[in-house]
């Protein structure tokens, strides 16, 4: 397909995805659309892949004005994390973490029937994100299911209501490192139901270039770091790749 994806941006069909490359899961039974960066250092590179304008003609303005409201709401929720961790609310400003914005958004579809049920096949297998928080909207139709107590086994899956209008917040794995899992990553995955549902999910990571290493309130003698430094953006390709089996 023409707008496949590149660099993180563009289509990536059924199947291609798969966060538990251990699991017989031939991959993710979802489709999804990544918008990457629209405004700052990132988005003057124009990596972005649009639809023909003829087609859609408002969907790219409409997919950047929704990017940066996100955005614009990502960064207060990033200002709140850290007055709970005692930091100055602009820390993760001063960090570099949000010195050009990181942030990717997804648009997924999960199909409904997908006529074969012998086979291990989720909406989107078990995972946490990768970076420091995500937003997360969908349709109301159900299929996202939390683990709250990760470390624990067997694992207990718990569905998530839906409230309208209201986003879910997932914690990320690089937000989990900083703070040396105070702020525990989220488990979540997407069983598939046999309705077909669409969500939204904003991805808000830290500048590629931002060291992510566990802050000087989060470990002591008796509580050592659990996690080395990680310059964010290889941490996430390391991660992509994974992923996607590249
Ligand atoms: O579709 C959802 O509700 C969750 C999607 C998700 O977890 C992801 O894309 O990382
Ligand atoms: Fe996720």
């Amino acid at each position: 397909m023409k707008l496949s994806r590149k660099h993180h941006r563009g289509y990536t069909p059924l199947y291609s995805e798969n966060h538990d490359p251990l699991s017989r899961s031939k991959g993710d039974s979802k489709e999804g659309f990544y918008v990457g960066p629209v405004e700052g250092d990132m988005a003057q590179t124009n990596l972005n892949q649009w639809p023909s304008q003829e087609i859609f003609p408002t969907w790219r303005l409409t997919m950047e004005c929704y990017h940066k409201k996100l955005m614009s709401a990502g960064k207060k929720i990033i200002c709140l994390i850290a007055l709970a961790l005692n930091l100055d609310e602009d820390y993760f400003e001063k960090v570099g973490a949000l010195d050009t914005p990181n942030g990717f958004l997804r648009l997924l579809h999960y199909p409904g029937e997908l006529g074969c049920f012998n086979e291990e096949i989720y909406g989107a297998s078990e995972h946490s994100d990768y970076g420091m928080i995500t937003l997360l909207a969908s349709d109301g139709v159900p299929g996202l299911q939390v683990c709250k107590e990760k470390f624990n086994q067997p694992r207990l899956w718990e569905d998530v209501p839906h409230i309208k209008g209201a986003f879910i917040v997932n914690i990320g794995d690089m937000m989990e490192r900083w703070t040396n899992c105070l702020f525990r990553s989220t488990l979540h995955r997407v069983m598939p139901t046999g309705q077909e549902r669409y969500s939204l999910a904003f991805f808000l990571d830290p500048n590629p270039d931002c060291v992510v290493e566990c802050l000087e309130s989060c470990c002591s003698s008796s509580c050592p770091a659990r996690f080395p430094p990680i310059r964010s953006g290889a941490y996430l390709e390391e991660r992509f790749k994974l992923s996607y089996g590249e």
